[in-house]
């Protein structure tokens, strides 16, 4: 009787500990600070958001439910130190922060890609966040959770995606209204194949700006594949 008991109570908690995923690869980490490591990056399903240059529309549907346990074992596998969870918007879904706070126990240098749209607050804060500002031509800057930027470590990335001039100079003056270089690292990227990696660069020179430009290096070397 206790063993059925305890046996029903195990079934009902790993129930509660499952994420729907979309996809986990080992690649070279091809964003922010942490830019050319091996990662083993974890994609979760599904975003509230639409951002109109999305490379990662697929992953808004589909997928298939694993048990944190299972995922941190996956992981494991790889044998690599460096884990990114993405998505989709990872912290979509609520149980995201056990998985970050696992991996984190298993002793992974972990980071994680988020839109700026959701509460970070409750991220561990062994996690490294690398934070999105919506820019206008994403269509989504309305979602942009000012309050989040209250919750950045020295550690942490803020990374605003940029179109075109107009978002250039909506993330020049986000920069100076929010002070964000003394918050944490600020990363400037070019949507892909929308604006030249060398007009942001010269933007970004000629404007003094104490910004980092970052590419997405993993299209450099694979393209726009999947599980890259
Ligand atoms: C696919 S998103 C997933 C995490 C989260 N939903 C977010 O937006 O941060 C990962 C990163 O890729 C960036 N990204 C998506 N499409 C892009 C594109 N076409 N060009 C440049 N960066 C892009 C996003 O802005 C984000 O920083
Ligand atoms: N190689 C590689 N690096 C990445 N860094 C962040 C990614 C993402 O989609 O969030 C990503 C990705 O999709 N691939
Ligand atoms: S928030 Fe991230 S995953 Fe969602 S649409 Fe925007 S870029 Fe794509
Ligand atoms: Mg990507």
């Amino acid at each position: 009787m206790s063993e059925q008991v305890t046996g029903a109570a195990r079934d009902s908690s790993s129930a509660a500990e499952r994420l729907r995923v979309c996809e986990i690869f080992h690649s070279i980490q091809g964003e922010a600070d942490a830019v050319g490591w091996p990662t083993v990056f974890v994609r979760l399903t599904g975003c509230p958001l639409r951002c109109v240059w999305c490379d990662t529309e697929y992953s808004f549907q589909g997928g298939e439910w694993h048990d944190i346990d299972d995922l941190v074992a996956q992981v494991g596998a790889f044998d690599t130190r460096h884990v990114c969870v993405t998505g989709g918007e990872p912290l979509a879904q609520k149980r995201c922060l056990r998985l970050l706070e696992r991996l984190c126990d298993a002793g992974h240098e972990v980071s994680l890609e988020t839109s700026g749209a959701l509460d970070v607050s409750e991220v561990d804060p062994r996690v490294r966040k690398v934070m999105d500002l919506k820019a206008p031509g994403s269509g989504e800057s309305a979602r942009n959770l000012w309050s989040n930027l209250a919750h950045l470590q020295a550690h942490d990335q803020i990374k605003i995606v940029i179109a075109d001039r107009a978002d250039y100079e909506w993330a020049c003056d986000v920069l100076r209204e929010h002070a964000l270089q003394q918050r944490c690292m600020v990363l400037f990227s070019p949507v892909h194949l929308k604006l030249t990696p060398r007009q942001l660069a010269e933007w970004i020179l000629a404007d003094r700006l104490p910004v980092r430009l970052q590419t997405q290096m993993h299209k450099q070397l694979w393209g726009e594949t999947p599980g890259h």
